[in-house]
């Protein structure tokens, strides 16, 4: 009874991995899905794709590692944060595509009520900038657009989640509408302070109440999965956005300790302890995993478009067969040749939060070629981290010693140099890579007692790689303001 079962409902993947009781991975599964792209700046997934990829990593990884259900202590599910899914409480039925989180369609609806003075008030409740990213004018798109979706709504007969309430619904065969503090506070609806769904702000957006999963600590025993799913029933133990789990996973519980995340996006997280701190620099306020009754804070730092750059060279372009092929591509060029590629392909994120930025290659000359693209790509991702640490460490009280890193990206070699050299501060890998989902697995871990204590944690944590910067600081200064004069020019380009 001393394994844990952790879902990750990532933007591009559903992976399942089972862990031991000493943190170590077993057995893992992965299944990518589709993505859905029905207009510029929209991306889209199908609800049950979600639900069956992850199942059937579940399965696959309960018996790759040669154990059932009844040998699960728990289980604990992380998700890609504030992607909208709206379905009918009766029939488990999605009504439309999950709108995902890089999805711009609400950015005018944003602007409106920016213009209507409303942004101060979103922001001090719920440490957000106002903005398409997160749920709220997801939802209430989607209430506006779908024919009677209001009407079903204030009638009761709807639901909405974002991923992990969704998948703990199809999990628990309905009896289970919850989420957790991490993922609430992703919506746009939610008081992290009094820590509970904001009136104010549903009367703003004309979100019926009724709507809205109970909210959770992260940590706890929520309730039991049915057991025609894993072949027995399994305690849904722990609950996680993405971030806020890996922000867990590297052992980052003390504060000024910060992890960036190279997945779809980059996401740099700050723990701020028990102090909600307020950004003078463009980053949000957001709840971090809460292993116990003692509400956690961080300061994020939300990049919509990192290992993403990536997957376009692989798919969009064919550059490269796998993402893996793009080190050693970028690696036979000494640097970009003086591209620079700003990879704004769904806006700009913090710290610009510029929905009508777009993606831009600058730079290019007659000579050059597909190796100097890759590089350039790589860099644009490190640049655009070293945005946030440079925001970060502005708000921070002490400044930062080390990064930790993780995400699919983290396994780049070149990328992590790059980003060591730009930052001036360690770059940290540790020996597990799948941080989200070890976090998960650590937060159902001690709300079964299969881990006693935090501390017990900490000591699990162990280093891989340690890249150190190997460029002055001038030289990194100089490359930044390339950077930042390209940022400036695909600012604002889509009317
Ligand atoms: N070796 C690599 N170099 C650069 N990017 C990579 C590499 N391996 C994976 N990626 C990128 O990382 C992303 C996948 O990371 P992952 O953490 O699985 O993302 P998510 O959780 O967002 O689905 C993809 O965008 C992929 O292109
Ligand atoms: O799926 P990931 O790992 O790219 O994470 C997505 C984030 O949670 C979006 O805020």
């Amino acid at each position: 009874m001393s394994y844990i079962l952790a879902l990750d409902q990532g933007t591009t993947s559903s992976r399942a991995i089972v862990f031991d009781h000493q943190g170590q991975a077993v057995a893992s599964a992965q299944q990518e899905f589709r993505q859905i792209f029905p207009a510029s700046g929209w991306v889209e997934h199908d609800p049950l794709d979600l639900w069956h990829s992850q199942l059937a990593t579940a399965r696959e990884a309960l018996q790759k590692a040669g154990i059932g259900a009844r040998d699960l202590a728990g289980l604990g599910i992380t998700n890609q944060r504030e992607t909208t899914v709206l379905w009918d409480r009766k029939t488990g039925q999605p009504l439309a595509n999950a709108i995902v989180w890089q999805d711009r369609r609400t950015a005018a609806m944003c602007e409106k009520l920016a213009a209507a003075g409303h942004a101060e008030l979103i922001r001090a409740r719920t440490g957000l900038v106002l903005d398409s990213y997160f749920s709220a004018t997801k939802l209430a798109w989607l209430l506006d657009t779908l024919p009677d979706a209001r009407q079903r709504a204030e009638a009761g007969e709807l639901a909405f989640g974002t991923v992990d309430s969704w998948l703990i619904w199809q999990l628990s065969g309905g009896r289970l509408h919850i989420t957790d503090v991490s993922n609430a506070s992703r919506t746009m609806l939610f008081d992290i302070h009094r820590r509970v769904w904001d009136a104010d702000i549903l009367a703003l957006l004309n979100i019926p109440a009724s709507l809205l999963p109970e909210v959770h600590h992260s940590s706890g025993q929520f309730g039991l999965t049915d057991a025609e799913w894993l072949g027995a029933p399994v305690m849904i133990a722990g609950i996680a956005g993405d971030q806020q789990a890996a922000l867990f996973g590297q052992a980052c519980h003390q504060p000024g300790m910060a992890k960036n995340t190279y997945g779809t996006g980059c996401f740099m997280l700050l723990q701020t302890g028990s102090v909600a701190r307020r950004s003078e620099h463009g980053l949000l306020t957001t709840v971090a995993a809460q292993g116990s009754s003692e509400p956690r804070f961080a300061l994020e730092g939300s990049v919509f478009v990192g290992g993403a750059v990536v997957q376009w060279l692989r798919d969009g372009l064919g550059m490269v067969s796998s993402s893996q092929a793009v080190e050693p591509l970028a690696a036979s060029v000494p640097d970009s040749g003086g591209v620079i590629f700003v990879p704004a392909f769904n806006g700009l994120g913090a710290p610009h939060w510029d929905p009508h930025a777009r993606g831009g290659l600058l730079g290019l000359s007659r000579g050059t070629t597909q190796a100097h693209i890759a590089r350039a790509a790589l860099e644009g991702i490190a640049f655009q981290s070293a945005d946030l640490l440079e925001a970060m460490q502005a708000d921070a009280e002490a400044p930062l010693t080390e990064l930790r890193v993780d995400g699919g990206a983290a396994a780049n070699n070149l990328l992590l140099q790059v980003q060591a050299d730009l930052l001036g501060v360690p770059v940290v890998r540790p020996k597990v890579l799948e941080t989200t989902a070890l976090g998960a697995a650590q937060l159902a871990g001690l709300a079964t007692g299969v881990y006693s204590d935090i501390a017990e944690l900490e000591r699990c944590w162990q280093v891989d790689r340690i890249f150190t910067p190997a460029i002055s600081r001038d030289e990194a200064e100089s490359r930044r303001e390339r950077w930042r004069s390209a940022v400036t020019r695909v600012q604002h380009w889509q009317g």
